[in-house]
């Protein structure tokens, strides 16, 4: 190596060296959070069984979607699907919940009343967006089915905080009917994959409740 590629690899080497600096910088400095606060903001997550007009737009939606797609994912292998079901589309989901509970109750013996039909029809007018999540599992001989469930529910975590982020709340629901071969089949899911949530979202009609602190002491413990 002469001189002059000697200091241009040294100059090359001091722009990755600032480079990296800026990252860094930007990464720290640019969150207007202190670490207690972001830590006291994801502790104040809770879920709201009803809920109202503004929903997120389809841009918010994309966004929040966006973040559930940086879950941790073992060999990148993107093993969830989003749906979005909004206004009318609602109904006809409704009409697939009661496919599903009429074909269970069938099966079980039972009838279903007609009490239970309504009720089942007018579950997703619960919020005016629900967002599923469904798993699209991968063949791969080091990434387990399993490993691409537990990536799925980490997807819906960041889905649900990304719309917290946005000023929209939001409940996790599955329900006994999520995996019903009728629901399967509404959904174009596959009988190796699952319906891994219904992210109910919209506005809040009245404050969250406040969470009471969680004693972790019988939940954990420390090896020395
Ligand atoms: C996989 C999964 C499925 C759930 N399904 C339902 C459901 O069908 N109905 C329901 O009321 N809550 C359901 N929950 C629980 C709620 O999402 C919520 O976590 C619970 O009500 C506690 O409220 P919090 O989130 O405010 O702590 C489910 C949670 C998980 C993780």
């Amino acid at each position: 190596m002469n001189k002059s590629d000697e200091t241009n690899s040294t100059k090359d080497n001091q722009v990755k060296k600032n480079e990296k600096i800026s990252i860094k910088a930007l990464t720290t400095e640019s969150t207007p959070f202190t670490s207690d606060e972001l830590i006291h903001w994801i502790n104040s997550r809770r879920s709201v069984g009803n809920l109202d007009l503004p929903a997120p737009t389809r841009a918010q939606i994309e966004e929040a979607i966006g973040c559930a797609a940086t879950a941790p994912d073992h060999k990148k292998l993107r093993p969830w699907r989003f749906i979005v079901t909004a206004g009318d589309a609602r109904h006809d989901l409704g009409r697939a919940l009661v496919e599903a509970a009429k074909a269970k109750a069938t099966e079980e013996g039972e009838v279903l009343s007609e009490k239970t039909v309504q009720k089942t029809q007018t579950m997703p007018l619960r919020a005016p967006v629900v967002i599923t999540v469904v798993t699209q599992m991968q063949e791969h001989k080091k990434v387990p089915y399993f490993e691409q469930m537990l990536s799925a529910g980490a997807a819906v975590q960041n889905l649900i905080l990304a719309l917290k982020a946005q000023g929209f709340s939001t409940v996790w629901r599955t329900g006994l009917l999520c995996n019903e071969p009728a629901i399967k089949a509404y959904f174009g899911v596959s009988a190796d994959d699952y319906v891994t949530a219904f992210v109910y979202t919209g506005t809040s009609p009245k404050d969250e409740p406040t969470r009471k602190a969680i004693d972790i002491e019988p939940l954990v413990r420390f090896e020395p």
